[in-house]
């Protein structure tokens, strides 16, 4: 078995798997094997008697940590599989600090507070501090007090920081260091804390107390980081001190591939590595397993263009596949429209599946084009990021629901609900309970429920429909810890008054909103049993939920059942392969964005997110731009990428001379290209009888006689197009048709209303 391992590998890798103790750092180039690396290096730690459960391992999306234990399950077995700690940084603390929340004065049935619940938050300190919502920008604020966190600065150090004070007063953001004070105040009093939180309260934990620290250690005798290059401070902190006593500590990371440095990923980290653990072993990986030798070649001419980079040389036996393609398009839609039908052609010739590509972007906007396009021409996908199932209004309002009845003092969901479904507790009522919160340092729901006590100035009228809810939560709640999962969260669903409420609405969204409920209660109801399929004394409970809920990221909210293709950020893509990626905007200002291009680090680390975006990969990737296309509300035309230019010519077919099709697409004016496809000559043609006369359907339309391969035809939504097969018996014989705008399509013809153009 153990052999079997280990001739998977190179002998680069095989050496980095199986120097198991000290400290060791793989740096090595996109697709040359290092997260194979880390997944069988696990393995082989089991294979040698290591416990499971004295590993560690942290990946960069919980989706990865899945896929790492079910291969590491082919080699070891299910249960030793089960017993590693493996997941992301955020998911991994967030379970230790359950246990240990009380040390550090939290309750451990603590919320998480997602972006938005922060932004909620923050919104409103601002209004009450009196500050201008036009200068201190949520977002700026946010990710001010996130850079704060995630270098370990308090409130308190960011106020007595001279340069931070000066910094803020020079960028005329002097309340700064108070919003943060009053933020930290109000998600300590709710009980809550923010992602970055996780990994600020595990420092302090690990701070302070050393008894806390020793178990930890002594538990994570080995530890494995992937992604190595984007840990930031706190991270990097962590698993220093972790990894102190033992010193077993494998990163594996490509500084090529850094980009999160505007989230505060620091690195200095790979650097430091050597100064932390002088004996340490550096392996490099070289050979790429994943790409053509096209690809390989083509990053590696970009990436050349940086100057901060650790030298290496990534090359490939694998094939040399084709040049890497470019397309010039008029304008967003039809870039869409190119990317769309290239993929249903590429889908056709090589009998792949959708799941096969991914259409990768610089920003979230850019996927209303693309969707439409593949919309328009029937091709399923699914975006990452942007709205997800858990962002959706009524998702969000039963999950406050979980969260107000788990932790009461969680101020974001008792705004959410009290009002929801409406009970009469207005504005002015919340003013009131906000102010008297605030004023006697307490939380909403204390002050909720003794009105009287805090001098709210509430009638009475209003004050029983307080206490019915109140009563509503503590009644729920005094059976939290008895339900299971599912039966406590149905039960909320209904007590609450949500699930009538959106029973009650008829149109269209309404019951939308339904189904998507009824769909959140079905996956509680999943996540209970998987749950207990993997321990049977499991009894999960709805706080286990949540707070898996909380964690997800992006790549996580992925049904690898349904064939789709990926949309995504290149942010998104990090780590992943797909056969066919699609690059498109690669426009001046957008890619490089327009906010890099003056400072020599920023727009390296464009670069680098540019090839990571390359390195996605496997057989083919084709860039795209618009001359033209609408950003903020008004039509920008813009050049070409200079990232384009750095491409080695040897690598990339430059936009070809394209044949404009006579299709105009309406919305845009613009042209679509099209391939010339050359129709098979007329052959079988088949006599069929008229249809019965009469029907209104069929009248205005050609016959299905009429139908033959190679005449031109008009068709109501996908335009003209030539017919090249006829298959099928009647009634149902099935004309496939060519049409420019849209591709190759298959149309019943008892249905499809086509009209004889030639
Ligand atoms: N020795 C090997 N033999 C065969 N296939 C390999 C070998 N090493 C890696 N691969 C395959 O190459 C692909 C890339 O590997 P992997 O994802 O581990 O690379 P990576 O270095 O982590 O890439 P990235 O930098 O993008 O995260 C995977 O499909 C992996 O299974
Ligand atoms: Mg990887």
């Amino acid at each position: 078995m153990q052999s079997d391992i280990l001739t998977g590998l190179n002998p680069a890798q095989r050496q980095a798997v199986e120097q198991t103790n000290g400290a060791l750092m793989v740096i090595a180039g996109a697709g040359s094997g290092k997260t194979r690396v880390l997944t069988y290096r696990i393995a082989y730690l089991i294979q040698q008697g290591i416990d499971p459960f004295n590993i560690l391992a942290l990946t960069f999306t919980n989706k990865a940590a899945k896929e790492m234990k079910e291969r590491i399950a082919l080699i070891v077995g299910q249960e030793n599989a089960r017993n590693i700690w493996m997941g992301t940084f955020h998911s991994v603390f967030a379970k230790i600090l359950r246990f240990e929340a009380e040390k550090i004065n939290y309750p451990s049935n603590f919320t998480i507070y997602d972006s938005a619940d922060s932004k909620s938050l923050l919104n409103t300190i601002i209004k009450e501090l009196q500050l201008d919502d036009k200068v201190y920008k949520v977002s700026i604020v946010q990710s001010r007090i996130s850079g704060a966190k995630n270098n370990l600065i308090s409130p308190k150090q960011y106020l007595e920081n001279v340069d931070i004070q000066a910094d803020d007063r020079a960028a005329g953001r002097p309340k700064l260091g108070a919003i943060y004070q009053e933020y930290w105040q109000r998600c300590f009093k709710a009980g809550a804390m923010d992602f970055d939180d996780l990994l600020f309260k595990t420092n302090i934990l690990l701070r302070d107390f050393p008894e806390t620290l020793l178990k930890y250690q002594d538990r994570f005798r080995y530890i494995l980081v992937d992604e190595y290059q984007d840990t930031n401070h706190a991270q990097y902190l962590i698993v220093k001190k972790l990894a102190a006593r033992f010193q077993n500590l494998c990163v594996v990371g490509d500084d090529a591939q850094s980009i999160y440095a505007f989230r505060g990923a620091n690195i200095q980290n790979i650097l430091n590595f050597r100064k932390d653990y002088p004996d340490y072993s550096l392996i490099k990986l070289e050979q790429n397993y994943r790409s053509t030798q096209t690809i390989v070649n083509a990053a590696n001419s970009v990436i050349s263009n940086n100057r901060d980079q650790i030298k290496k040389e990534v090359w490939t036996e694998n094939d040399q596949g084709d040049r890497i393609k470019i397309f010039k398009a008029n304008s967003d839609n039809e870039e869409g429209m190119f990317v769309a039908q290239s993929i249903f052609e590429l889908q056709h010739q090589h009998h792949s599946t959708f799941n096969d590509f991914a259409i990768l972007y610089r920003t979230n906007a850019q996927s209303r084009a693309l969707e439409e396009a593949l919309r328009k021409i029937n091709i399923p996908y699914k975006i990452y990021g942007g709205l997800s199932f858990y962002q959706r209004k009524e998702i969000k309002d039963l999950l406050a629901y979980f969260r107000l009845t788990s932790n009461p003092n969680d101020e974001e969901a008792f705004k959410r609900i009290i009002n929801y479904p409406a009970r009469g507790i207005g504005k002015t009522t919340m003013d009131k309970l906000t102010l008297a919160a605030n004023e006697n340092d307490t939380s909403l729901w204390e002050v909720a429920n003794s009105p009287g006590q805090y001098n709210c100035n509430i009638n009475a009228g209003t004050r029983a429909k307080i206490e019915s809810f109140t009563t509503m939560i503590k009644s729920l709640r005094s059976e939290l810890h008895k339900e299971d999962a599912y039966l406590m969260a149905e039960k909320i669903a209904k007590s609450s008054g949500l699930l009538k409420e959106l029973y009650n609405d008829k149109t269209p969204e309404g019951v939308a909103r339904y189904e998507n409920v009824q769909e959140l209660l079905n996956g509680i109801k999943e996540f209970a049993e998987t749950q207990k399929e993997q321990d049977a004394e499991a009894a999960p409970k709805l706080e286990d939920f949540l707070l898996d809920v909380a964690l997800l990221t992006d790549a996580d909210q992925d049904n690898e059942d349904e064939e789709r293709v990926s949309l995504m950020t290149i942010h998104a893509s990090k780590g992943l392969e797909f056969p066919y990626i699609f690059i498109v905007g690669m426009e001046e200002n957008l890619f490089p964005s327009q906010m890099s291009v003056n400072s020599r680090s920023d727009l390296e680390e464009e670069r680098r997110l540019f090839y990571v975006a390359i390195t996605r990969a496997k057989q083919k990737a084709t860039l795209s731009y618009a001359t033209s296309r609408f950003r903020w509300g008004n039509l920008i035309y813009s050049e070409p990428s200079r990232f384009l230019d750095e491409l080695d010519d040897k690598y990339v077919d430059w936009p070809v001379q394209m044949q404009r099709t006579q299709v105009t697409e309406k919305r845009t004016g613009g042209a679509i290209f099209t391939k010339k496809i050359n129709p098979p000559k007329p052959k079988n043609l088949k006599k069929i009888p008229r249809p019965s006369a009469g029907n209104p359907d069929q009248r205005d339309y050609a016959n299905v006689e009429d139908i033959r391969i190679g005449i031109q035809v008009e068709h109501g939504t996908f335009g003209k197009g030539k017919v090249v097969a006829i298959d099928g018996v009647e009634p149902n014989l099935k004309a496939t048709v060519y049409f420019p705008a849209v591709g190759q399509k298959q149309l019943l013809l008892r249905f499809a209303k086509l009209r004889v153009i030639g």
